[in-house]
């Protein structure tokens, strides 16, 4: 059984997702749940790409002990400097430099020939291995590169010193049969290929990077590169978690396996979807909703004889529990510190009361409270976000025939209470006019996303806005089973963020 690596490029391939913007915690928060699944290296960010993004890979370093933390680069010594400054107290680090192979980007991209871009990439892992004793190159476009050219390539970056050569399918071009076919020529014409790894790094433009990613792995490949949930530029890239129940699924045919903990990608999907606002489909392979799902007469009276009839993963693999512990109103503080534990949450004593409080509050307005309704009311809370402003009271007056009215009462960082009303096109509007009005902020609202959490007539809802000011961009989470309050809460988180990045931004110099 060959085992495979994988490294995880969610917070940098996976923030390049339109409309995607992390916060140093939020980056840190899914670093240290990856640690978690067992992702052997970490793509932390672009150290080079701006100083917030250094500022995150380098918080990540200092607190993710066992997976190697890794930043993108481009094959400059500016870019690789910052990577060393970022990186340079990790337990264990690795320079992610690149460089685009193909015809059309040494064309028309880079401007340069065949032979300036072999020099522009030995003497980027040359001055990498300076600082750094692993270094990964990308062949960037590598799938739409002249396969003897290709292999030019990686033969002196290998003897330049990479220890890992990937080649990304960048624009998600390929076919299984073709990329395959690339491993296959890299494995067999690479002087000392045994020494160094050989990583797969798929986009999703035509549905196919999982099965291009397979088929790399049948070919030669002994590293994956992809993002939990499939999210990244366009139309993303490989799904880790897809890759990984394909292998072990299917190990009898593969032969092939990784050393993540299943169990953890259930959570880990939940976050990276919480934290980045990309919904999961319902139908979605692995963690949607409906993945263990069966709705028809015949598929349920398959499964109730025997479950592998119609269930070929078995939902506790990653992590999907069923309900042990049925909470209620009247549960006390062991039961639902027992049940936050078994959800994957330890808080400390005050977060608990906090929560426990809400908790009770939600009990009188809600008659069944499942475990998604704890972990989104648990989650509303724990984003560390300083709060210049906390909701205090919303009122809302509609009729049909009027104009909505909305009076919105927030409590400011210093206990100061303020009160401001406005009137709008519908009742959200007339909230968020007053809300900027009680802020003295002027935002513009980029996207609005509701959906619902849990099912039911009470169920929870859940609010996504984006908004933006000048040069940022934020997103905010609302939660409450008023659809209206989550909308509120969504809209003062956003702008509590926004608060917080204007402050980085001077702290940085920007
Ligand atoms: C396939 C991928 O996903 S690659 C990663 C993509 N991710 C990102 O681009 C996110 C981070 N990027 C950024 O913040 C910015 O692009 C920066 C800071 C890196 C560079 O910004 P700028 O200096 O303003 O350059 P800009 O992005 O406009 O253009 C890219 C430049 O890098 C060059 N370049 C592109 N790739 C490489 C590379 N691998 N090595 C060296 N140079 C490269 C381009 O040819 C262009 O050079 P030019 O200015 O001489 O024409
Ligand atoms: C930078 C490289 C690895 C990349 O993301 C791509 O080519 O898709
Ligand atoms: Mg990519």
């Amino acid at each position: 059984m060959r085992t495979i690596e994988v490294f995880d490029t969610t917070l940098r391939d996976g923030e390049q997702s339109p409309g995607v913007n992390l916060s140093s915690h939020e980056k840190l928060e899914i670093a240290l749940q990856l640690e978690r699944l067992g992702i052997n290296r970490i793509e932390a960010g672009f150290a080079a790409a701006s100083p917030g993004d250094l500022k995150s890979i380098r918080e990540i370093a200092a607190k993710v002990k066992n997976s190697t933390i890794v930043s993108l680069s481009r094959s400059r010594t500016q870019d690789i400097d910052k990577a060393w400054e970022a990186l340079r107290d990790a337990e264990s680090a690795c320079l992610h430099v690149f460089l685009a192979t193909s015809p059309i980007h040494r064309k028309y991209k880079l401007n340069m020939t065949k032979e300036e871009v072999i020099e522009n990439a030995v003497a980027a892992v040359k001055y990498g291995r300076k600082y750094f004793d692993m270094v990964e190159f990308s062949c960037e476009d590598g799938s739409r590169t002249e396969i003897p050219y290709l292999i030019e390539v990686v033969q002196a970056v290998v003897d330049a010193g990479a220890s890992i050569v990937n080649i990304p399918d960048t624009v998600g071009y390929t076919t299984p049969e073709e990329y395959g076919n690339i491993f296959k020529q890299l494995s067999t014409n690479i002087r000392g290929i045994e020494n160094i790894k050989l990583s797969s790094h798929c986009h999703d433009d035509l549905g196919m990077a999982v099965a291009n990613t397979i088929a790399a792995i049948e070919n030669g490949a002994t590293q994956i590169e992809g993002t939990i949930n499939g999210i990244g530029e366009r139309a993303g890239n490989a799904a880790i978690e897809e890759v990984a129940l394909a292998l072990d699924t299917r190990r009898d045919f593969y032969q092939a396996t990784t050393n993540l903990k299943l169990e953890e990608i259930a959570r880990t999907s939940k976050l990276v979807s919480r934290l980045t606002g990309m919904i999961v489909p319902g139908n979605k392979a692995v963690v949607g909703a409906n993945a263990f799902a069966h709705e028809s007469g015949i598929h349920q009276d398959g499964v109730l004889k025997e479950v592998t009839t119609y269930e070929i993963i078995r939902p506790e693999r990653v992590g999907v529990k069923s309900n042990k512990l049925v909470l209620g109103k009247l549960s006390g503080r062991h039961a639902f510190k027992d049940k936050l534990s078994e959800l994957g949450y330890e808080l400390e004593q005050d977060e608990l009361n906090d929560a426990f409080a809400r908790f009770k509050n939600l009990c009188d307005r809600k008659k069944d409270v499942s475990d998604e309704d704890i972990v989104a009311l648990v989650d509303s809370k724990l984003s560390n976000i300083p709060e210049a402003f906390v909701l205090e009271n919303l009122q809302l007056s509609y009729g049909n025939n009027s104009v909505p009215t909305a009076s919105v009462r927030v409590k400011t960082a210093s206990g100061e209470v303020l009160e401001e009303a406005a009137c709008g096109n519908g009742s959200v509007d007339s909230i968020y006019k007053a809300i900027d009005r009680v802020t003295n902020e002027e935002v513009t609202l980029e996207d609005y996303k509701i959906l619902s959490v849990t099912h039911g007539k009470d169920a929870l809802g859940e609010v996504y806005v984006r908004l933006s000011q000048g040069d940022y961009a934020v997103q905010g989470r609302g939660v409450s089973t008023d659809v209206l309050e989550a909308s509120a809460r969504a809209y003062l988180r956003a702008i509590n963020k926004l608060i917080v990045r204007r402050g980085d931004a001077v702290e940085v110099g920007v």
